[in-house]
């Protein structure tokens, strides 16, 4: 503060990991095979980059905003077109500025009263023998708009699956019998099954062994126990992202496997981040997939953001460099970097990682000064696996895990933060835009361990 550094919520951590050796025998073949999983998913079919790369006239859209959202969009402009990307100059100059959408003019003209126009009726016309008036069904009460479900209904109807299963093994577990070391070790394991990794199964069992060993045990026991012991895992890693403002662009780059929800998250983000009112700018160095590019573009015209593209193939390092040089220029408040999360081969797109990171390094040696790892909850272990690569080659220092909604594998994020200790920022919960909410360690445990909060 002293230092006159303007810090917001969405104030940044700015906790830079200390870097660890990457891990001996690493497995990316089981990396890239998730993600490849993911990619038949989410997106058609990609192809290999070839020696002169370009951008196909139409491209996927696969996880950008709602088809329909788009094509409603894209309809109003140009009805006969279907979306393109559009051209952009091979040194990435190109910068589209986009303006929110202005709400369409609906004012009515007046109408004449039904009185003026109508003779009064009164009561039902009694029609001649032979005649019946026709039965006319009420119009349908029309339904009282649904009551938008709180952060946490939505959270716990996400993790729904995974609490369901655990809490039903353990309610099955304890039936008619005490704590004993039998039923211990079967909890650890039903836990340890449960993503939640051994260091925290351990906790919980460890805890509820002193509170009620030799005792009858509830379910209810079990899980009031699990939520507490599994917030003091969360709690030291779910932090605010700071933000640095006074960098005039703070920089986040964001990396992670293809498919775990990168550049959906970026759109999240920008939303978030526009609509308190900050100058976005987002850059689409995923220069591996036409789709990445078109679907960021489309991301930063719904959220009123600066986008800068170049052309698929070209070198991702070269635009985040022209991007953080334009970004400073146009005293953006804050660049966000998407990245490509699959090359032809890992060491292809480490190189690319680390070549971005040591460009951007060039023209302020703190950036980037937010890494962000985007995490596919529904990979379980193997998240665990993706975090220990990108750390050590991009000095990830913040996760996001997305598609908690869903999955049964929602324990992972304990797992991952019990071992990495890296911050949780946000946590997706869909594909929508408001699907994004800052991580709460009380609210995560309480709705993994089914209980209310
Ligand atoms: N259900 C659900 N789907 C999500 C969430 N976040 C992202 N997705 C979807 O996951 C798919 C992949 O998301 P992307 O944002 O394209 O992932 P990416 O990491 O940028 O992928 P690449 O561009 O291939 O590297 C898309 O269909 C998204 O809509 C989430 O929190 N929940």
């Amino acid at each position: 503060m002293a230092l006159g550094f303007i810090k917001k919520v969405f104030t940044f951590g700015k906790e830079k990991p200390a870097s660890e050796k990457p891990p001996e025998g690493e497995d990316f073949a089981s990396l890239i095979e998730a993600a490849e999983k993911a990619e038949t998913e989410a997106t058609p079919e990609e192809t290999v980059i070839a020696a002169e790369p370009v951008l196909p006239e139409v491209v996927e859209t696969a996880g950008g905003p709602s088809p329909d959202e788009t094509v409603e969009e894209e309809q109003a402009s140009a009805p006969q077109e279907p979306p393109a990307v559009p051209e952009v100059p091979q040194e990435a100059e190109a910068v589209f500025h986009t303006q929110p959408e202005q709400p369409a003019d609906v004012s009515h003209g007046e109408i004449a009263s039904q009185e003026d126009i109508a003779p009064e009726k009164e009561g039902p016309v009694a029609l001649p023998r032979g005649f019946a008036t026709v039965e006319t069904t009420p119009e349908p009460e029309t339904e009282a708009p649904k009551e938008k479900l709180t952060w946490f209904q939505r959270l716990k109807a996400g993790l729904f699956r995974t609490s369901s299963q655990l809490t039903g093994q353990i309610a099955a577990l304890f039936t008619k019998r005490k704590l004993d070391e039998d039923t211990l070790d079967e909890l650890e394991d039903l836990l340890i099954q449960a993503d939640l990794g051994v260091e925290t199964a351990m906790r919980i069992t460890g805890a509820l062994s002193s509170e009620r060993y030799g005792k009858d045990v509830s379910g209810e026991d079990v899980a009031r126990i699990m939520a507490a012991e599994i917030t003091k895992v969360l709690k030291p890693v779910a932090k605010p992202l700071a933000l640095d403002l006074s960098h005039k662009p703070h920089v986040i780059l964001v990396v992670g496997v293809n498919g775990t929800g990168k550049t959906t998250t970026i759109g999240k983000l920008a939303a978030k981040l526009s609509g308190s009112g900050l100058k976005v700018m987002l850059a689409a160095g995923d220069t591996f997939r036409a789709a990445a590019i078109e679907q960021l573009k489309i991301w930063a015209d719904r959220t009123g953001s600066t986008f800068i593209g170049t052309k698929l193939g070209a070198d991702a390092a070269g635009l985040a460099y022209d991007a953080f040089e334009k970004a400073k220029a146009e005293k953006s408040d804050v660049l966000i970097i998407d990245t490509a999360g699959r090359l032809q081969n890992k060491a292809e797109l480490m190189a690319e990682l680390e070549k971005i990171v040591r460009v951007l390094g060039k023209l302020d040696p703190e950036a980037p000064h937010t890494v962000l790892q985007t995490l596919d909850a529904t990979t379980g272990q193997n998240a665990m696996n993706q975090v220990e690569i990108f750390r050590n080659v991009a000095g990830v220092n913040g996760l996001i895990m997305t598609k908690l909604d869903g999955t049964a594998r929602g324990g992972i994020l304990v797992a991952i933060a019990a071992k990495h200790k890296l911050p949780v920022y946000f946590i997706g919960v869909g594909e929508g835009v408001d699907d994004l909410e800052p991580f709460e360690a009380e609210d995560f445990a309480s709705a993994i361990a089914g209980i209310a909060r």
